[in-house]
């Protein structure tokens, strides 16, 4: 196993911060917003067990690996007075689908060994799930939370069975079950990871390289996506939600949808010289069909009072600066 971090993470007047060293949780620099005790007041989980001060720090574990030794897990659980786990290890859908007994091993024992760990140490507990938990039958435009979920791959199976099985722990046990399903996240610090967004980040590196990029998706293949730090303010601000607030436990989050020729399209606003061809993977552009091209956030937004600030001409004027930045510094070329 490798422990992708402990985190210290402060409550009331400081900032909630968290750092990771890859993936998602990679950089997380977080908006300042402070805890209220309540949150912790209204946990049926941590009142059973303790009770806790305003002052006391909540302190978050972020997983990247999982199939825990449990001793050693226990172990930095216990010793560094742990309360909140936020998991994030999972095989994507694209690569999901090319090792299937792999993605089962980690997104769903792995995911039991997570919950298994939360239940035993009171434990709160943050999984992302995603638009990849949506199937052809789901409605598409916009998916609502509660609808029909009949995905057709390993990664979708595995996201809304750890939807269930944590709201069920949440019901029989009261664990603080927490869920986000994220839309395609875009970030220049992650290299694409087997899913079926990659293209969205793809096309910024290739665009500052070679100016050309080849798209496995057709051109009008729409599906919502969100830049990493709406995605990251988003979980931290749900993750500081009194539970009094929160009407579900499993929410979707939006920012915006599009494309590969609509962002195309915006990068050429910048990088007239850009050229995108097409050659269809059907792995991926079947996978791409079957979900949402928009969801509805309508929820999140009530409750917790989730908004997205990115929409595509931002994050693309973003992304582009960032990307340059960061091939400047590694020494790489830029167009
Ligand atoms: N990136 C997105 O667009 C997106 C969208 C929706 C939800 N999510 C969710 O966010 C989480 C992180 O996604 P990501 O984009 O950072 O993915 P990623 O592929 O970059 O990282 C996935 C994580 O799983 C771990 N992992 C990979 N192979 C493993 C293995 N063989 N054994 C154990 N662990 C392994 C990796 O260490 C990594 O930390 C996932 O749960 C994913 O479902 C991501
Ligand atoms: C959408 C998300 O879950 C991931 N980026 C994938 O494409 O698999």
């Amino acid at each position: 196993m490798q422990l992708c971090l402990l985190v210290s993470v402060s409550t009331a007047a400081a900032p909630l911060e968290m750092f990771c060293r890859r993936s998602l949780s990679r950089m997380w620099s977080l908006p300042r917003r402070g805890v209220s005790s309540s949150h912790r007041e209204m946990s049926r989980w941590k009142r059973t067990e303790s009770v806790q001060t305003p002052e006391e720090k909540p302190r978050i574990l972020i997983t990247e690996w999982q199939m825990f030794p449990n001793l050693y897990l226990l172990e930095v659980i216990v010793n560094n007075g742990i309360t909140w786990l936020v998991h994030y290890s999972a095989l994507l859908s694209a690569v999901g689908e090319a090792n299937v007994a792999l993605a089962r091993k980690i997104n769903i024992t792995g995911l039991h060994n997570v919950f298994d760990l939360s239940l035993e140490n009171c434990l709160r507990l943050f999984v992302p799930s995603t638009i990849g938990a949506f199937g052809p039958s789901s409605p598409r435009d916009p998916a609502p939370d509660l609808c029909i979920q009949r995905p057709r791959t390993i990664y979708g199976v595995s996201k809304v069975h750890g939807e269930l099985m944590g709201e069920y722990l949440h019901h029989k046990y009261g664990l603080d079950f927490r869920c986000l399903r994220y839309p395609g996240v875009i970030s220049v610090n992650t290299t694409p990871g087997g899913g079926t967004t990659d293209y969205a980040v793809q096309i910024f590196h290739d665009a500052l390289s070679t100016g050309q990029h080849e798209c496995y998706l057709r051109p009008d293949t729409r599906l919502p996506m969100m830049h990493i730090s709406d995605c990251h303010r988003a979980t931290v601000e749900f993750m500081q939600t009194s539970e009094c607030q929160l009407s579900l436990r499993t929410y979707n989050i939006a920012a915006m949808s599009f494309t590969p020729e609509e962002v195309a399209q915006e990068i050429r606003k910048h990088l007239p010289h850009l050229k995108v061809t097409y050659k269809t993977d059907s792995v991926r552009q079947t996978i791409a069909d079957s979900w949402p091209v928009r969801f509805d956030d309508t929820n999140a937004r009530r409750d917790w009072g989730w908004e997205p600030t990115f929409g595509l001409e931002k994050l693309v004027t973003d992304m582009l600066q960032s990307v340059r930045i960061k091939r400047t510094n590694e020494g790489l070329p830029v167009s």
